[in-house]
């Protein structure tokens, strides 16, 4: 592996809910007030990679009702996600560009994680990013991934890019300010604003109903990749990505949302 040639890694994900609003519509400003942040990073030479989702809330945005009914749930997936996608990147593309700065779509499935060829090949379109200066953007291939090669979620893959670049932190970026101790709508929750890895979390879990293209895998997924990156010495955050500041605070070591780390 190459050497680092930044000071800093870090890996953001940011779920689709962070960037919508009640209608499913995405939302440019929020985006904006992202990359504002991984710019603020870039000047203090912290290099970031973005792992984003929203190409099937995009695809649907995009279609609206479909002129031909898709049965088929996977299907739908499929179309929504191919045309989500390059939607997502025209976003990016465009504010980046306002920041002076360069993006790249690095889509993947899981199958590109797997030891040898395929994560070297990973691993080595990572590093020559990186080293160009260049802020990778990282999803899920929804259109071509099956089941066996398909990431529960973001989370999952953002998990995995941490590792493979050897990442100093992850943060992922949700709806909820971080972790409650009950539901994070009820009055009486408090927020944990610190987890260990080891330490027992299923009591924290509660209910959601969010519907097709809302977003995958929930918050037990989502705790139990953010224990196994602290396991594995990356600090992982769990904070909501519609407040101001929040990746630049976080990295400046403020409290801000959950902290989950190895000890
Ligand atoms: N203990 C908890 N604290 C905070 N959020 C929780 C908790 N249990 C369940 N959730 C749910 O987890 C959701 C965030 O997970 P998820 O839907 O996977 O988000 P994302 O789309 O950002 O990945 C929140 O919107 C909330 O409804
Ligand atoms: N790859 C999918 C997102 C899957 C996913 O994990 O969604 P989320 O739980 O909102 O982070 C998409 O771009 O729509």
């Amino acid at each position: 592996m190459s050497a680092k040639t930044h000071k800093k890694r870090v890996v953001i994900k940011v779920g689709t809910n962070v960037m919508t609003n009640r209608d499913n519509r995405i939302v440019q400003p929020i985006l904006k007030k992202l990359v504002e942040q991984i710019a603020v990073l870039y000047e203090r030479d912290i290099m970031a990679v973005l792992v984003s989702s929203g190409s099937a809330i995009a695809g649907k945005e995009v279609m609206g009702k479909l002129q031909v009914p898709i049965e088929d749930k996977a299907t739908r997936r499929q179309v929504f996600s191919a045309v989500g996608q390059p939607r997502m990147m025209r976003h990016y593309y465009s504010i980046f560009h306002d920041y002076g700065m360069r993006c790249a779509q690095v889509l993947a499935t899981k199958r590109d994680f797997a030891p040898g060829k395929h994560r070297e090949n990973m691993i080595n379109c990572y590093e020559a990013l990186l080293e160009q200066g260049i802020i990778p953007i990282a999803n899920e291939d929804d259109a071509v991934s099956l089941s066996m090669s398909m990431f529960t979620d973001n989370d999952e893959l953002a998990s995995l890019v941490a590792e493979l670049i050897n990442a100093d932190m992850l943060i992922l970026l949700t709806d909820t300010d971080g972790v409650f101790n009950g539901h994070p709508d009820d009055e009486d929750s408090d927020l944990i604003k610190h987890l260990k890895a080891d330490q027992s979390v299923k009591e924290f879990i509660q209910e959601s109903n969010k519907g097709e293209g809302e977003g995958r895998g929930g918050m037990e997924s989502k705790l139990g990749v953010a224990q196994k990156a602290a396991k594995k010495d990356i600090p992982t955050f769990i904070a909501n990505g519609k407040w101001d500041n929040v990746i630049v605070d976080i990295v400046d070591g403020k409290e801000v949302g959950t902290r989950v780390t190895k000890s």
